[in-house]
Parts: structure tokens; sequence; C-alpha cells
């Protein structure tokens, strides 16, 4: 019993500080098993797929179907910030005091409307298609001014790309990031502002002018460190939900993914990457075969690619060729960006079989791995690391901020 309990400690703190999950992953093994993976493999993850499956107690998860409805990733939007309040004319009045002179107040400022960026926003549902700016206050009398018209803050998740018309006005792309969607009208004066020597009882006052109205186009670009492409039923979503906390949905079928999904994975040092599973490509996505190439734009930021081949189709190299013709087709240099390439369903005998074919095609390294086992899951993570470390030295080095997640 001890020595279960001692093997069991140590399989723990291997993992520890490697992935977060590691501990459930331990929790649902036998003893048995355990002794045999620490013999053999000791940084190996097995029947992962169990304990991803356990959704928490309470939280309703939503189908893939009513998260497109959640999910949206462009709107139209017309901001009109708020007016400025009117400017007062007014005399001062008190009782033996005939000519107190003019005492009208200027109105208020009328309030900005500024999109923000808020780390908990994760799309663009939440943002209305249009917004009024608060309204400044009318002047008073007494020399008293209005007051202005309250900032309006419109939440935007990261990496939304604003636009006016064709143009590209603003990239929100940073926490922390805000740009003035429309600027407040200004307060009218009051007659008080227009005394002058040759004008000692002004009646003059001029209303508060109306705020800026545009129309924007918000559009939303995920931003994630590593985006992993892939035909349908690669099994990318499989992989996301092996190695992350994400829980997008897995079935048999083509196109089960229909929204891009983001996972995080926990590194050492609180170290986090940023995993972004998008829907299946076909070839001739970019003539809108499939799904199109529309939601490409949500790895369009990322950083480096996750190619997801399925081993068990014939000729696996092909989809490589095709996943890289498609994304430049996309946008060119796409496929430059720095890569792995992941040989998925490696525990199906017809799979493991191609494996040394496709090495021999590439020319290049392939990481064969089961998302559904957890085989060699510890390489893709190991590798996803050093991309990740390198992605931070080159943006140092060019003196850019490397993306936080
Ligand atoms: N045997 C085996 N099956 C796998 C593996 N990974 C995924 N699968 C199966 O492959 C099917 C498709 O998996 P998904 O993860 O939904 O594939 P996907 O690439 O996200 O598919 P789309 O969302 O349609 O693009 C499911 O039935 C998975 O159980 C694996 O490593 N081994
Ligand atoms: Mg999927």
């Amino acid at each position: 019993m001890v020595s279960t309990r001692l093997v069991l400690a140590r399989t723990c703190t291997v993992f520890e500080g490697v992935l977060k999950w590691a501990p459930s992953t331990c929790a649902v093994l036998r003893p048995s098993q355990l002794l045999l993976q620490a013999s053999c493999r000791l940084l190996s993850v097995g029947i992962i797929d169990h304990a991803k499956h356990r959704e928490p107690s309470g939280k309703k998860v939503l189908s893939e179907k009513k998260l497109k409805r959640h999910f949206v990733d462009h709107r139209r939007v017309l901001v009109r910030g708020g007016s400025g309040g009117s400017g007062m004319s007014c005399f001062h009045s008190e009782p033996r005091k005939e000519f107190g002179g003019p005492d009208g107040g200027d109105g208020g400022n009328g309030g900005h409307i500024i999109l923000r960026v808020d780390q908990q926003v994760k799309s663009l549902s939440s943002v209305l298609s249009q917004y009024q700016g608060f309204s400044g206050e009318d002047g008073g009398s007494k020399n008293c001014s209005g007051r202005g018209g309250a900032t309006l803050y419109v939440q935007v998740p990261m990496g939304t790309l604003v636009k006016e018309g064709d143009k590209i006005v603003a990239d929100l792309s940073n926490l922390g990031d805000e740009y003035v969607a429309a600027l407040g009208g200004a307060g009218g004066k009051g007659n008080r502002f227009f005394l002058a020597n040759d004008n000692r009882a002004p009646v003059t006052c001029t209303p508060g002018q109306p705020g800026q109205e545009r129309v924007l186009y918000l559009e939303l670009k995920t931003m994630a460190h590593a985006g992993m492409v892939g035909f349908p039923n690669a099994g990318k979503s499989s992989l996301l939900r092996a190695i992350s906390n994400a829980k997008p949905a897995v079935a048999s079928y083509p196109f089960t993914t229909l929204n891009p999904h983001v996972g995080i994975v926990h590194y050492e040092g609180h170290q986090q990457v940023a995993v972004a599973d998008i829907p299946g490509i076909i070839r001739g996505a970019h003539q809108n075969k499939g799904l199109g190439l529309s939601f490409l734009r949500h790895i369009e930021r990322c950083r480096f690619f996750l190619f997801v081949v399925d081993l068990t189709l014939p000729e696996p190299w092909t989809q490589v060729d095709d996943l890289k013709y498609e994304l430049e087709k996309f946008e060119e240099g796409l496929s430059e960006r720095p890569h792995v390439i992941i040989a998925n369903k490696i525990d199906l005998p017809q799979a493991r079989a191609r494996l040394p074919q496709l090495q021999a095609r590439l020319g290049q390294e392939a990481i064969a791995l089961s998302a559904l086992t957890g085989e060699n899951l510890e390489q893709l993570l190991l590798h996803l690391k050093e991309l990740h470390d390198a992605h931070i030295e080159a943006e140092l080095e060019q003196g850019r901020q490397p993306l936080r997640w």
C-alpha cells in the first residue's frame, strides 16, 4: 500500500508543473495501471479521455449548434456620442441690485462612447447594434454649468478589429486597449460667456452640439498562440480536450466544430499557452467549399500552427499539402509560419503502419500521437512550449510585447 502511494505521489510530481490535469489523470488510474505506466513511460498520459469527459456539475454545457448562435464574430454598430447640454440665458436678480449682469451657465459636454477590451468577453454577441451616449445637462442660472455626460464603455473581446467603411481604424489586440468610437458633443455657452465691454447685457446663449455619429464594423479575430488546422474528423477537438481545459464537442461526423474554441495549456511557472481549435478545412475551401475559409481569420493571428493529420486516411501527406495551400490562398505567407505536424490516431493499427511513409514524404518530423488514448501527448506539449518560448524571444527581440493570455 505504502509503495503504491509512493509511486502515485511520484508520478503526480513528474507531471506537476508540466500539466495541470495530471492529478485528475492519476485519480482515474488504478494503482496497478500506475505501477505499469510509471515503470515503462514516466511521462505518458493514460486514459485522458475519461477524465476529460467529466463535466463540472451544475454547469449547463451548450451544444455546438447553440454556441453558434452565441458566438458572434462580426457586428455592425451605430454609435452616437451624447449631445452637449444647452447654455442658459438669464440675469442675476437680487433685491436692490437691479443690473446684476448675465449669469447663465454653460451646458455640460456629451459623453463619449469608448470601446474597451475586456478579457472576460469572448465574442461580440454582447455588443448591441446601436449605442447612444449620455447627454450633458443644460447650464443653469447663477453661473452653474451643466454636468457632463458620463462616458459609455462598450466591452469587446481581445482581438477586435474596428473598421469604418473599408478602413481599419483600430486594432484592439492588447488587454486594456481602448478606442473612442464616438465623441460627445460640446456643451453650449451660457449668456455669461458673451459678456463684453460693448455688450454688458447679452441675451445670447448657444445650444449644445450633437454627438459624433459613426457606423463601425467590428470584426473579431480570435487571439491565441497556436492555431489547430486540419481536415474535418482529424481529431482537433479531441486533442484540445486532451491538452487543455476547453470542452469542444467531439463526434465521428465531419464539421462537428462550428465555432472557434480556445483552450489554455498550463505550464510550470504560471506560463499559459492558448491553443485555438477551428472548424475543419477541406480541399477547395478557398472557393467556399465546406464551411469556407471565413473562420480562418480566427487563426490568422496565431503565432504558430499545429497541422493535425488523420493517419487513418490513405496518403495522409496530401492533407498537409492541401492545408498549406488553403492557408496560402487565404493569406499569403500564412503557411510559412512556424508549425508542427501532428499525426493523430496512432492507436489504430492501420495508422501506425502509415507513419514511416508519412515521415519520408514530408521530409520533416511529425509528432505521432493519439488524442483518444493520450499516447505521446507529452512530446506535443514539450514542442508547444518550445514554439511558445521561441515566439516570446522573437517578440522581445523586436521590442514588441509578446501575447499574454
Ligand atoms: N481512434 C482514435 N479516434 C480518434 C482520435 N482522435 C479523435 N478520434 C475520433 O475521431 C472523431 C472526430 O474527432 P473530432 O475531435 O471531433 O475531430 P475534429 O477534427 O474536431 O472534427 P471537426 O470538428 O468536424 O473538424 C471522433 O469520433 C473521435 O473520437 C484518436 O487519436 N484515435
Ligand atoms: Mg472539432
